[in-house]
């Protein structure tokens, strides 16, 4: 490549110890001089935002990430008052949790169970995994984020004799989703029936006044910290929901917030090339044609990294992926993000990547320290392991390059609670820029309603389904029979499924043997 293109288009912040290469994206001068009104526009859209505009016109609400991380920014005393004794509240929690002042019914608390999904979830398993240390945190984190009972036994077998130490994080901001509802419930029961008393184990992180809340605060939980309605769950990494978790393992959540502060700084900044942010969603913007016509694969360099881009997938495809703009017209936006880690994906995907659809661009991350301590055997003449992990990914880009295939690299010093923070914000501030650049909402979610509404259908229909089997135990009834008489015609895909799954799970529901079709199939109750 052109190292006169790289110099041009290498932004360097040496306050930070951070670097973005953006010379590996083909675009042009132009390009940037085209789309400079609009970047001073999301810029002008962002100012506002920090300053508690009302930037989620569907829900009604302010959008107060950035204040988390300094909250002088907060647009009135109350706000930033609650952001500061809320810090103070999760450090003097944690500092009781690991003295041993607040502890669980067998003695000092040493495992943490946090129970949540999507940004109640991601972002505490993002930074558990890449700040945390097993073998010297200060409470060793498990996770419940989904309704599986099996992927619940599973972690709970882990924790076998153990739930007496362990403290449980139930987190959700509308403490109304189901997921967490039922991992909280099959938590409670565990504990009872290890003869504990989940009260005297559990931390509430939700907002005031929801359902949570209030059953935390009936059954006289140990704790309660709040989840403002100014914070979306997706970017709720720097307050309670992600801050209380990581203080509670042992992680310097300091560093986390001053990291992720000094990056907001950064690209406050309003001069397009110094930005990292904005550079970032010009990116975007060049290589998806602002249409998302690309995916973007992240491809972190460290092990440490590499539940960033699950992370990435919520707050990139929930925040952009729209089917309206904020005009009402349908424009189906989005970008869909993928990827686990260098150099490992190279031996599973990077082979379509560098020869197959051209349908994407990639984000590699670098990390320059190595492993802690300068100790590394030589696996190669002169060369030791992570020399070899550098050359893949410079290698990888290479490849990338010499077929066309654009990439973004940056680079980091080391995985520290401040990189950690850095990147954090970063996104999150690219995605707030490239929503004005395409004209989007990206803090509402108005498409995942569909589902939960479904899914409720879903279960209405098996309870009457059941019952009905139920009233007759002993019939053999077909899918076709029990439509009928339940009045649910059109629901018999639904009906199938249901009993299909019933017949496994339930010992009184049962399925003929081998029915050749769905048609043919008939279920009991006995
Ligand atoms: O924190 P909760 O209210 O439990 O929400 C958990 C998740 O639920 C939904 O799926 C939303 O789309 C996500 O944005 C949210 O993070």
């Amino acid at each position: 490549m052109d190292w006169n293109r790289l110099n041009q288009y290498f932004l360097r912040l040496p306050e930070l110890n951070f670097s973005l290469d953006v010379s590996r994206v083909p675009f042009s001068d132009e390009f940037l001089s085209e789309h400079e009104s609009q970047i001073q526009k999301a810029f002008d859209d962002m100012e506002a935002l920090e300053a508690g505009a009302i930037a989620n016109p569907d829900e009604n609400r302010q959008v107060g990430h950035y204040w988390l991380r300094n909250a002088e920014l907060a647009p009135d005393a109350e706000t930033a008052e609650s952001i500061r004794e809320t810090l103070k509240a999760i450090h003097e929690f944690s500092h009781k949790v690991h003295d041993g002042s607040i502890s669980g019914q067998g003695g000092k608390f040493e495992n943490l169970l946090v129970i949540g999904i999507g940004g109640s979830a991601l972002g505490p398993q993002f930074v558990a995994a890449a700040l945390g240390n097993p073998t010297g945190d200060a409470l060793v984190p498990h996770f419940f984020d989904n309704t599986d009972p099996a992927g619940m036994d599973l972690t709970l077998s882990t924790l076998a004799g153990k739930l007496d130490r362990t403290l449980a994080v139930v987190i959700s901001k509308s403490g109304g989703t189901p997921e967490t509802r039922n991992g909280m419930l099959e938590a409670e029961h565990a504990w009872k029936n290890a003869g504990l008393d989940f009260a005297k184990h559990a931390v509430a992180v939700t907002g005031e006044g929801s359902k949570l809340d209030k059953h935390a605060e009936s059954a006289g939980w140990l704790a309660r910290f709040p989840m403002w309605d100014w914070v979306g769950g997706r970017t709720s990494e720097t307050g309670p929901v992600g801050l209380l978790p990581a203080a509670l393992q042992g992680i310097d959540i300091d560093g986390i917030l001053s990291g992720a502060a000094a990056m907001d700084e950064a690209t406050r900044v309003r001069e397009t090339l110094r930005n990292p942010a904005a550079l970032l969603a010009l990116m975007w913007l060049h290589e998806t044609g602002g249409k998302g016509e690309k995916d973007m694969v992240v491809l972190p360099y460290k092990d440490r990294l590499s539940l960033f881009s699950k992370y990435l997938q919520q707050l990139v495809m929930e925040s952009l992926g729209k089917e309206k703009d904020l005009e009402g017209n349908v424009v189906h936006q989005g970008i869909a993000v993928y990827g686990n880690k260098g150099s490992t994906d190279q031996h599973a995907y990077v082979q379509q990547l560098r020869d197959g659809v051209p349908n994407f661009f990639a984000v590699f991350i670098q990390v320059l320290q190595a492993r802690a301590g300068s100790d590394s055997i030589e696996v190669d003449e002169k060369v030791t392991s992570g020399d070899f992990l550098h050359g893949f990914y410079l290698g990888t880009r290479e490849a990338l390059s010499d077929n066309g295939r654009a990439s973004i690299s940056m680079t980091i010093d080391d995985v520290t609670p401040s990189y950690v923070g850095m990147l954090i914000a970063l996104f999150e501030r690219a995605v707030g820029f490239y929503a004005s650049l395409v004209g989007i909402n990206a803090y509402h979610q108005p498409g995942v309603e569909a589902g939960k509404k479904a899914a409720a259908s879903v279960l209405d229909v098996q309870r009457k389904v059941a019952d009905r089997l139920a009233d007759q135990t002993g019939t053999w009834k077909s899918v076709a029979d029990l439509a009928d008489e339940l009045g649910l015609a059109g629901k018999e895909e639904w009906i199938y499924k249901i009993l299909e799954q019933l017949s496994v799970n339930r010992p009184d529901i049962e399925q003929d043997s081998a029915p050749s079709s769905p048609a043919e199939s008939s279920f009991r109750h006995s």
